[in-house]
């Protein structure tokens, strides 16, 4: 048994209270999964991209969320935009720097985003985030080539060098700020075989920063929220299009003793 922080469902309780708006600039792949992801959970997402209104958009919004999966100049002229008035106003800005260390254009421009407007939290595989670190990482596109565990202290070094949360997903997940880390042991492996189910974590997890400005339990808790509801879809039906439709049941019904009964979650 874990000891269960009661925080995990307070949150998940504001987030369904407040339905906050989460701005999402996002690849094509999986605008459509993390859009009802969000809804699932209980907030109000947008997909929004041009740069001609990321500005007022986030103006409006609770969170960014930016994800370069299907990045083009266009698009990244938005992400510049809607990052620097999100720092402006405050706002949280999660970034999921998607199949970086694939190729040299993704590698300058997440460095570029980082370095015009640190991100809050950002969210990757193994193989980006230790790319993102600098490290030869090897990957395959957009999937990782290595465990989550062989990319802690990456993500511990590009905390540290900039005082963000970093998450490391995989089979456990890692969330590290500074020098502390927790982890979460829940999920399934089958999440790997759908689609985006990376970026629909990164995609919760601003809605949890929306609602929580402690960056670190809000990172924490929106990977505990995932890989329970994971774990519980992939026991309905342990097949990848079941799992992606179960995954959104099991979200939307998700219950204080299910979180309870089922976190797996350390702190060191
Ligand atoms: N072997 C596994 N066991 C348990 N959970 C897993 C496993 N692999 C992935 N997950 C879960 O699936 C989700 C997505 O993580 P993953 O590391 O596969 O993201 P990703 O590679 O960025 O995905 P994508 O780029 O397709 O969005 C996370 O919630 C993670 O905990
Ligand atoms: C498959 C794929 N290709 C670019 S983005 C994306 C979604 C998973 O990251
Ligand atoms: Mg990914």
């Amino acid at each position: 048994m874990f000891p269960t922080p009661p925080s995990i469902w307070t949150d998940l309780a504001r987030i369904r209270a407040q339905a906050p708006l989460i701005h999402n600039i996002t690849n094509f792949v999986v605008m459509n999964n993390t859009a009802n992801a969000l809804l699932a959970l209980g907030a109000s997402p947008a997909m929004v991209h041009a740069p001609e209104e990321v500005e007022d958009f986030v103006a409006i919004s609770s969170a960014l969320v930016v994800n370069i999966g299907t990045l083009d100049a266009t698009f990244v002229a938005g992400m510049k935009l809607a990052m620097r008035r999100a720092k402006d106003l405050g706002k949280p800005v999660v970034f999921d720097p998607v199949g970086v260390g694939a190729t040299a254009y993704r590698n300058r421009v997440s460095q570029e985003l980082l370095t015009q407007a640190t991100p809050d939290i950002i969210r990757g595989n193994a193989s980006e985030i230790m790319a993102l670190a600098g490290l030869n990482a090897q990957t395959k596109g957009v999937d990782s080539t290595v465990g989550s565990d062989a990319a802690v202290e990456a993500a511990r070094r590009l905390s540290k060098a900039w005082g963000g949360v970093v998450v490391v997903s995989g089979a456990t997940d890692y969330i590290v700020q500074g020098d502390q880390t927790a982890t979460i042991g829940n999920g399934h492996p089958l999440m790997a075989k759908v689609t985006g189910m990376g970026c629909t974590a990164t995609a919760l997890t601003g809605a949890f920063a929306a609602i929580n400005a402690d960056y670190f339990r809000a990172a924490t808790h929106a990977m505990a929220v995932m890989g329970i509801a994971g774990e519980l879809a992939a026991e309905k039906q342990a097949a990848p299009g079941s799992l992606q439709l179960n995954f959104l049941d099991c979200l939307y019904q998700l219950t204080e003793s299910a979180i309870q009964s089922r976190l797996n979650l350390s702190e060191r």
